[in-house]
């Protein structure tokens, strides 16, 4: 992969040093022209690659760190891209091929889709499937617009302001636009730039650093704990891709998971409230008491069956026929976008006594019902996190893989 060179952290811009914070914030919307003073004259006709224009730094902190702005305006076919990040997590970008890659035609294509935006009551806009949506099809593919570590929010709120601000308008207008239509729905304590990325961000870690990203079409979709989609964030691409997790009629509305979905209806709103602040009116939440019960007794039993199955100790209590009631409670759960982990769990478990017949079908049934949300990502699971190459070793020769035999039948 190509490999640019980073921009070093003299050849920086540093706003915030002088001026009024209007002169500041006018400076930076000035796209950063002039405004470090006579001394940083002789830097400004360097080179910034990878990106297109000079880095924004925030005065330093007493613990003597800082964040800057560092925008790709071409990136991904002239979407853009903007991170407010540290120097630190910049200099491990810089290496990552992002900025070199070339981006199927699919990804940030947002002409024909398979969905519209319709608004209802409650919960604002959501998307609606306009034709039928099968299992495993593409929703939606794009990359982040902005991504900005989570420590970069100071507690000085003009300061923050000025940084997210200058971020966001670094980026084309098209994306700016697309990014005022996302919903500002955090509890209006920020300003319009800031509510926006709390209420639409998802999780994301860059130099191992927690950062908040923003994929403005994706976050047109509405939290279920029971959700059709499921979506896989490839780190060495940034391309988040939300696929059907079963097969989506038209008029029914396309929704993702927010939080794990094992956790209890308790929890789940909870969190929610707590960290996306809003009550979660999916109908699984909003059912009856009876109905929440059994499917918390559900995820409960399934909780219980990963750790029996996940532990390949001598004395775990695991057997065939949890994971064979596994892959049943996951489909009276209607955990659609999860199926694909109660498969890989059958076809390790089968391999485990020494059935191939069986391993091999569940490795097979497992890699067709999605493994979107697997990827090559971590999460919890059977002990590792490759779970495609596991299931494809599978397929390939069972008795090869380290669980052939691995867990005699009990007697
Ligand atoms: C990422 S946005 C989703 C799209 C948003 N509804 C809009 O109008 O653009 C997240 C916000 O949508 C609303 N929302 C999403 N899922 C919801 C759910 N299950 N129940 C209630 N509100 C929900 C909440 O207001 C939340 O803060």
């Amino acid at each position: 992969s190509q490999v640019f060179p980073r921009t070093p952290l003299d050849n920086i811009c540093k706003l915030g040093e002088k001026g009024t914070l209007l002169e500041r914030t006018q400076a930076i919307l000035e796209d950063n022209q002039g405004v470090c003073g006579s001394s940083n004259k002789q830097f400004e006709s360097k080179v910034h690659n990878p990106w297109t224009q000079k880095p924004i730094c925030m005065p330093q902190t007493s613990s003597n760190q800082t964040y800057c702005v560092y925008t790709h305006k071409n990136h991904a076919n002239g979407r853009g891209i903007t991170f407010l990040t540290s120097p630190d997590v910049e200099r491990t970008l810089a290496n990552e091929p992002y900025f070199a890659q070339k981006f199927p035609p699919h990804v940030n294509n947002f002409s024909n889709p398979p969905y519209e935006v319709r608004n209802v009551p409650g919960r604002g806009n959501g998307l609606y499937a306009t034709r039928q949506i099968e299992l495993g099809e593409v929703i939606v593919a794009e990359t982040p617009v902005g991504i900005f570590q989570s420590d970069a929010f100071p507690h000085d709120k003009a300061l923050k302001y000025q940084y997210i601000n200058a971020a966001f308008k670094s980026l084309p207008s098209e994306t700016q636009e697309a990014f005022m239509k996302m919903a500002a729905m955090h509890g209006g304590k920020e300003d319009e730039i800031t509510e926006r990325i709390h209420t639409n961000s998802f999780h994301g870690e860059f130099a191992g650093l927690e950062h908040f990203m923003v994929f403005p079409q994706t976050a047109f979709m509405n939290h279920d704990c029971r959700p059709n989609g499921m979506y896989f964030f490839d780190p060495n691409t940034l391309i988040k891709s939300t696929h059907a997790a079963r097969t989506i009629l038209p008029g029914e509305e396309l929704t993702i998971n927010y939080i794990s979905l094992l956790r209890l209806h308790k929890e789940r709103q909870e969190h929610l409230l707590d960290v996306w602040g809003f009550k979660c009116t999916c109908d699984l939440c909003s059912a009856s008491q009876g109905k929440i019960q059994i499917s918390d007794f559900r995820i409960q039993q399934i909780r219980y069956i990963h750790d029996g199955l996940a532990d390949w100790s001598a004395s775990s209590y695991a057997t065939i026929a949890m994971a064979e009631w596994l892959i049943e409670l996951y489909e009276e759960e209607h955990l659609w976008a999860s199926r694909p982990i109660s498969y890989v769990f059958a076809a390790l478990a089968y391999n485990g006594v020494g059935d191939a017949e069986k391993a091999r079908a569940f490795a097979i049934k497992s890699l067709e019902t999605g493994m979107i949300n697997r990827g090559v990502n971590k999460e919890m699971g059977p002990g590792n996190n490759n779970d495609i190459a596991d299931m494809q070793a599978i397929i390939k020769d069972p008795k090869s893989h380290w669980t052939w035999m691995a867990r005699p039948p009990k007697v």
